[in-house]
């Protein structure tokens, strides 16, 4: 289906590779080189993606400019109803651009589907915000400030910074592309997109579905290829008025290494959630099985780390277990609720948490069992802060236990973290939830519930090394417009009388 009907010419069939999008076409790249995306689930190629040159994506930041001159000019109006466009015809076309999804990231079905829905709401979502807050401005005078009369009116608008790029990672590569684009074209500028290798050829779909909708060329384009070929040329490209990326310590990197333009960053996070003596733990158990193990715990707001006082720990555990073991094994064709993890690299990695963890003396509730990139469910109890898995984000389906004895401690390994993404607290006491979350360093807390991104319109942000600015549909326009003042000079003090 991917590639097929509508998609036919965003691949070359001559190669068996898809194009990238530039100047509005979709094209080869003169380099003659792919790149490879592997299946996560079976561990073969499945697609092959063009390896752009920094030679092309020089061309692409021309355009770039360019169509942004023009698209400013565009009356905001306008550019909410191509959004809207875009929106419909990407919902229009969900199944092979979740197909992509299930196939280069191993994203259960039912959730890839959801994803390119979610993307399409978030889209129009975007048109509907930038028209409101867009199309607002201020007005100020110059008498509130001592010693002036009103001789002065200051005509305040938010006007585009140029050209955005955009970086998204890999677990939600159409959904975390969308955030960016949509903020970004709904307030004059222009987009490039650099997607992750996993999940390119779904991000390419998307970026069709913009095509098809009909905005002008060179104002959006999709480069691929090789991080180490164009990554850092591209973040450090004297064309880049605004960085949007979001992914893991790549953008520390990136944030030391770009110019001096706005940067939003999203990075990771190890959500730590907070379990008081009274919490109904039913709930809390739920909550751990969907926020620790749904798509297998590649969420940057997956909770990665429980926090449970002594009292209740066995009973929690007890419960958490018996939920952990319902839940289905499998590839992500078949809905399962555990899924293979994006890479070979990726389960190593997990891997040697939980053998940190083993040699360590953690308690493993399940046995550890690892098939290829597929990672069963594991729960480990009596982790201790020795353990590298109680402060590093394994990004798999294994989920540390700390007991503790007191909600001081808890509030101490919160914050003892690099990270301040989000945290959850449960509890029936919302006094103790608000002071609680008060003294919690994350960017968002959740009470009696897990950390979650969405509603998408909600602000997002971390603290420390989880990011920089907040994101969220309202905060992503703001972030991705400039103030503009113009002020009128009267010759003569004047004051209205009604
Ligand atoms: N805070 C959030 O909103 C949020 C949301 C989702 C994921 N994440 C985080 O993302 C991480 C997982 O995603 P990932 O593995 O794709 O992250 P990653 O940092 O490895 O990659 C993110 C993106 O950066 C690109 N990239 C890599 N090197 C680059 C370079 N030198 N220059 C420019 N771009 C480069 C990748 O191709 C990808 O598109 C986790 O740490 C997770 O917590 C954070």
């Amino acid at each position: 289906m991917a590639g097929t009907c509508i998609f036919a010419e965003i691949y070359d069939e001559n190669t068996n590779v898809y194009k990238y999008y530039s100047d509005g076409a979709w094209n080869v790249s003169s380099s003659g080189k792919s790149v490879p995306i592997i299946n996560p689930t079976t561990r073969k190629t499945h697609y092959k993606v063009q390896a752009c040159t920094q030679e092309e994506v020089n061309k692409v930041m021309e355009s770039s400019k360019a169509a942004q001159k023009l698209w400013a000019k565009t009356p905001l109006w306008k550019r909410a109803e191509m959004l809207h466009k875009a929106a419909a015809i990407l919902k229009e076309h969900k199944a092979p651009i979740a197909e992509c999804l299930v196939k280069e990231i191993a994203k259960p079905a039912k959730d890839a589907v959801t994803e390119v829905v979610r993307s399409g709401d978030l889209v129009s979502y975007c048109g509907e915000e930038g028209v409101r807050i867009l199309g607002e401005g201020k007005f100020l005078t110059s008498d509130s400030f001592p010693g002036n009369e009103r001789s002065k009116y200051c005509l305040v608008s938010k006007v585009p910074l140029g050209v955005v790029l955009a970086i998204p990672p890999f677990n939600y590569p159409v959904n975390l592309a969308v955030s960016k684009i949509a903020p970004a074209l709904i307030a004059g500028n222009s987009l490039v997109l650099k997607p992750p290798t996993q999940g390119a050829v779904a991000a390419l779909h998307m970026v069709h579905c913009f095509h098809l909708a009909g905005f002008p060329k060179g104002l959006i384009s999709c480069i691929t290829g090789k991080g180490s070929e164009i990554g850092d040329f591209l973040t450090m490209h004297p064309g880049v008025n605004c960085i949007s990326f979001t992914g893991g310590d790549t953008g520390i990197a990136i944030s030391k290494k770009a110019g001096m333009v706005p940067l939003q960053m999203e990075l990771g996070g190890k959500d730590a959630c907070i379990v008081l003596e009274d919490a109904d733990l039913d709930l809390v158990a739920a909550n751990i099985i969907k926020g620790g193990f749904s798509y297998s715990g590649q969420r940057c707001t997956a909770v990665k780390v429980v926090l449970v006082m002594e009292s209740v720990a066995d009973a929690l555990v007890e419960k958490v277990n018996a939920k952990v073991s319902k839940l289905t094994v499998g590839p992500p064709e078949d809905n399962c609720d555990i899924t293979p993890v994006v890479s070979e690299s990726s389960a190593n990695f997990i891997e040697g948490l939980v053998m940190d963890a083993k040699q360590k003396g953690a308690t493993f509730c399940q046995e550890y069992k690892r098939d290829g990139n597929l990672i069963w469910p594991l729960l480990l109890d009596n982790v201790k802060p020795e353990m590298r898995i109680a402060w590093e984000e394994p990004f798999g389906p294994v989920l540390p236990v700390i007991r503790i004895s007191t909600v001081e401690q808890g509030i101490h390994h919160c914050n003892a973290s690099n990270f301040g993404l989000q945290g959850c607290v449960f509890t029936r006491d919302i006094n103790k939830a608000i002071l609680i979350g008060d003294a919690m360093e994350t960017g968002t807390v959740q009470i009696n519930s897990a950390p979650a991104r969405g509603p998408d319109h909600f602000p997002f942000q971390g603290l420390k090394d989880s990011g920089i600015g907040s994101q969220g549909v309202t905060n992503s326009i703001l972030m991705m417009t400039k103030i503009k003042s113009t002020v009128i000079n009267l010759p003569s003090p004047s004051y209205t009388m009604g």
